[in-house]
């Protein structure tokens, strides 16, 4: 569903994403990291709102570049901080979505993509009213009403408590049931290894590793888990400066 050859976005002199590699099937798949890694330049770049600086990727076989119109016809993307206006209903927020996208029959696909999040008997209250994973639940919704066939999700379970977490990887597991493609980015590497079918830690802009969750976790060892297998592949600065965090607190006893 998606092939990245190569691709790559400098900002400056700052090499952002470097000769990106990666290859997506119809799975969740995660693209983890530490800030400033390149997710969401990536992600920008995949959902054809950044230009990359060089490289190619291409999303259900269209050039994120030369098709980018198509690319858009065929994918969703809900950012952290998706536009939902607070003073319209549930409803209205997915139905101006519907008109955006001038989607048929609009009013069974408004209702239909409501439903499938959950969100039916609050539909007709003020999103001001909502709690934070009902507004998760109503974006998610919002990105469903043209059918995408792949669905890019940033950090989907932020700020949410353990229900509503729980709540939002029930609708994502289902929407991949349905034979959607998600693409996501999170710091919760336990979600990850629980729901994702294959995660790539990306690291300076650099696949680190990619793979199941399973496989990672078994290339490290027994009882080990992704928090591990990120810990080894990513390297803090001290780390890249030369000396382990061992040396550092030696570092600090001795002054
Ligand atoms: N528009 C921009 N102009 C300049 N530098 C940028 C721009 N966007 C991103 N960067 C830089 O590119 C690098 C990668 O940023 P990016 O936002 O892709 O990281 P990320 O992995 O999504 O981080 P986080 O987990 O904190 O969201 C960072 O060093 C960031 O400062």
């Amino acid at each position: 569903m998606i092939e990245i050859r190569k691709l790559s976005r400098s900002f400056g002199n700052l090499r952002a994403v470097d000769e990106l590699d990666l290859d997506v099937e119809n799975e969740i798949f995660g693209l983890l990291g530490p800030n400033g890694a390149g997710k969401s330049t990536t992600v920008m770049m995949l959902t054809t709102l950044l230009r990359p600086s060089s490289g190619t990727a291409k999303v259900c076989g269209y050039d994120i570049v030369k098709d980018s119109k198509k690319v858009r016809s065929k994918i969703s993307y809900v950012p952290q901080d998706m536009a939902v206006d607070r003073k319209l209903t549930g409803r209205e927020n997915v139905m101006l979505y519907a008109k955006l996208y001038g989607i048929q029959n609009r009013n069974s696909k408004v209702d239909e993509v409501i439903e499938m999040m959950g969100l039916s008997d609050r539909a007709g209250d003020l999103v001001a009213k909502y709690s934070g994973g009902m507004r998760r639940r109503l974006e998610l919704s919002q990105a469903l009403v043209h059918e995408p066939e792949v669905l890019f999700l940033d950090e989907p379970t932020l700020g949410l408590d353990v229900s509503g977490r729980k709540k939002i990887w029930e609708h994502i597991r289902m929407l991949k049931a349905e034979g959607m493609t998600i693409f996501m980015t999170t710091h919760y590497l336990e979600e990850a290894e629980k729901y994702c079918n294959r995660v790539a830690i990306i690291d300076k802009g650099r696949i680190a590793a990619v793979g199941s969750p399973e496989k990672l976790v078994n290339s490290i060892g027994k009882n080990a888990s992704l928090n591990d297998v990120f810990l080894e592949k990513v390297k803090t600065p001290e780390e890249q400066a030369g000396f382990n965090s061992a040396q550092f607190r030696n570092l600090l006893r001795r002054r």
